[in-house]
């Protein structure tokens, strides 16, 4: 569930003796104009015991009236009807004064009894569904016309005066209320927190509409860009246990570890939803029932067979030690025999779409072990903005949907690839979009049987990945590296005909790789002198 409150608790370094306001704030007369109206009829009925005044916007107050809940509607109030389709309702000053004037000036107190301006103590509003409005796709003019404008006033205003008005802007915040209501109302910490917490939802709302208005005019890189998030969850800790740290949700809806839905498990911890989003990424790249195992944000193995079970079998392969405390993605409903397997080595993770009733029992001994369900798989090809802060500031871009298809490659060697040579290469430099650079894969089979990431020389990756493929031959007792026959993949071309000799030396005998070096040439006169195949993509796959 979403962590949407916010936290009652005073901050010690908040200097709580603010003005006169009272330790308690009675209320008296509250407003409420919610656009979602659940929990409004208990809500209303809890203040209307406690003795106040309702009063409401059109919606909302035939909702309370409906429900037998004494109300006045607002223009009654204000003695000024709702106009213009609801584009003014509470913009009046009998509203805005109620809620702004200040009880311990008497100058204020002067003015609101001059102009008859009454009190009000409480404010609670949600705003018109605009995030939900552009979901939908609805058309450009019902967009603009969900743009709330009275109601971020009221939120706004209610929050400034927050000494004196309590103001309530999401339906987890009612129970709250009406729990405070017979403790004689709220405390100045509680209405600070929920002006914090007001002040972040009209942010947010602002936020959503200048995305999608830079969005019309197709500007992905707004001159003043706002990323707006809400809390899921506090974590233990970071990356390391002296770091804080928070998961927070945005309204993107790609399938994965923020929709996901944990079946089972221990609370995740930051590293492993880190890693759990790599992994899921990763595995949606394949059509074919496949499997991702991630260590540390990068593939440890990686395979696609005929079925989830197959498919795990080899890609645990690939390196049977690293996986040992891994996450496994799949992009196939986890079975029982498939959770049997995953189940008996230690894994951290297993994030799926969905999982059969055989899985569930399989993994319902191993309490710790994570089960994060999807319900579908991402699609790499959609288009999205990834962000990562740095001192100072973040970058954004777009993300990395590039997929490269057979008939986008083309054959650089003598030689030309088979095609299941092509099946592999294609397969592996899927692979490295998601290994970190430098990233050199070897796969066979539609499996990798070794990986070298993020290593500041190529021609490291490129031998670290052999001895990895030699180290799991020895560990599984399958005779002599699997990269001897294999096919290679770089993520990005090969700067000197080095790294291409050394994938050679490693048995690799097709090598797909973006080129684009000045030095392409020479990479190519080594793979023909090798006597391999060799095909660019035009793309590089960098991963930092
Ligand atoms: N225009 C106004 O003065 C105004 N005052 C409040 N609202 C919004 O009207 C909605 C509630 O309307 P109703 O009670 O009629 O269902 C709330 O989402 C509230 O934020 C307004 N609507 C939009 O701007």
């Amino acid at each position: 569930m979403t962590d949407t409150q916010p936290d009652p608790r005073p901050d010690p370094q908040i200097d709580l003796s603010s003005r006169s306001a009272p330790a308690r704030l009675a209320i008296r007369r509250a407003l409420i104009s919610v656009s979602d109206k659940t929990g409004l009829l208990d809500l209303g009925r809890a203040l209307s015991t406690h003795g106040a005044e309702i009063l409401s916007t059109g919606g909302s107050a035939r909702a309370l009236r409906d429900a037998g809940i004494a109300v006045t509607e607002i223009a009654d109030h204000t003695g000024f009807p709702e106009i213009l389709d609801g584009r003014v309702k509470t913009l009046v000053p009998k509203v805005h004064g109620g809620i702004l004037g200040r009880r311990d000036l008497p100058t204020h107190q002067a003015q609101m009894a001059e102009h008859g301006i009454a009190p009000i103590d409480l404010v609670a509003v949600n705003l018109y569904p605009f995030e939900a409005t552009v979901a939908s796709g609805a058309p450009f003019a019902d967009c603009v016309e969900n743009i709330d404008i009275g109601g971020p006033a009221l939120i706004r205003a209610a929050a400034k005066n927050h000494d004196d008005v309590t103001i309530l802007t999401d339906p987890a915040q009612y129970d709250a209320l009406i729990a405070a209501l017979p403790d004689g109302g709220t405390t100045l910490a509680d209405r600070r927190a929920y002006a914090a917490a007001a002040y972040a939802r009209t942010a947010a709302y602002d936020a959503a509409i200048a995305a999608w208005f830079a969005g019309q005019s197709g500007d992905t890189f707004p001159q003043r860009l706002t990323l707006s998030g809400v809390r899921q969850s506090r974590l233990r800790y970071g990356e390391n246990p002296h770091q804080q740290a928070a998961f927070y949700t945005t309204s993107e809806t790609r399938p994965g570890v923020a929709t996901a839905r944990q079946a089972q498990g221990k609370s995740l911890s930051y590293n492993n939803l880190n890693d759990t989003d790599a992994a899921f990424e990763a595995v949606a790249e394949f059509g074919r029932p496949a499997v991702v195992i991630v260590k540390h944000a990068n593939p440890c193995g990686v395979a696609e067979a005929e079925t989830i079970s197959a498919a795990w079998d080899a890609a645990l392969a690939c390196d049977p030690v690293s996986a040992f405390g891994g996450i496994v993605a799949l992009n196939r409903t986890l079975n029982g025999e498939t959770a049997e397997k995953i189940a008996g080595i230690f894994t951290e993770v297993i994030v799926a779409p969905d999982a059969d009733e055989a899985a569930l029992a399989a993994l319902a001994r191993k309490k710790n072990l994570r089960l994060l369900l999807t319900g579908s798989v991402p699609d790499p090809s959609v288009p999205g903005l990834t962000v990562r802060s740095l001192a100072g500031g973040f970058l954004a871009q777009t993300r990395d949907n590039g997929r490269i298809r057979r008939e986008d490659l083309r054959v650089v060697t003598r030689r030309a690839p088979t095609d299941a040579e092509l099946d592999d290469l294609l397969f592996a430099f899927r692979v490295a979009k998601h290994v970190k650079s430098n990233a050199v894969i070897y796969a066979r089979g539609g499996a990798t049987v070794g990986i070298g990431a993020g290593q500041m020389s190529r021609v490291d990756s490129a031998r670290i990945a052999a001895r990895k493929s030699e180290d799991a031959a020895r560990t599984l007792g399958t005779g002599p590296a699997l990269t001897i026959g294999s096919v290679a993949a770089s993520d990005a071309f090969f700067p000197f005909a080095d790294g291409l000799e050394s994938v050679v030396a490693a048995g690799a005998v097709a090598v797909i790789q973006p080129g684009g070096s000045i030095r392409d040439q020479d990479v190519i006169d080594a793979a023909d002198r090798a006597g391999i195949a060799m095909v660019f993509t035009g793309m590089r796959h960098f991963r930092h």
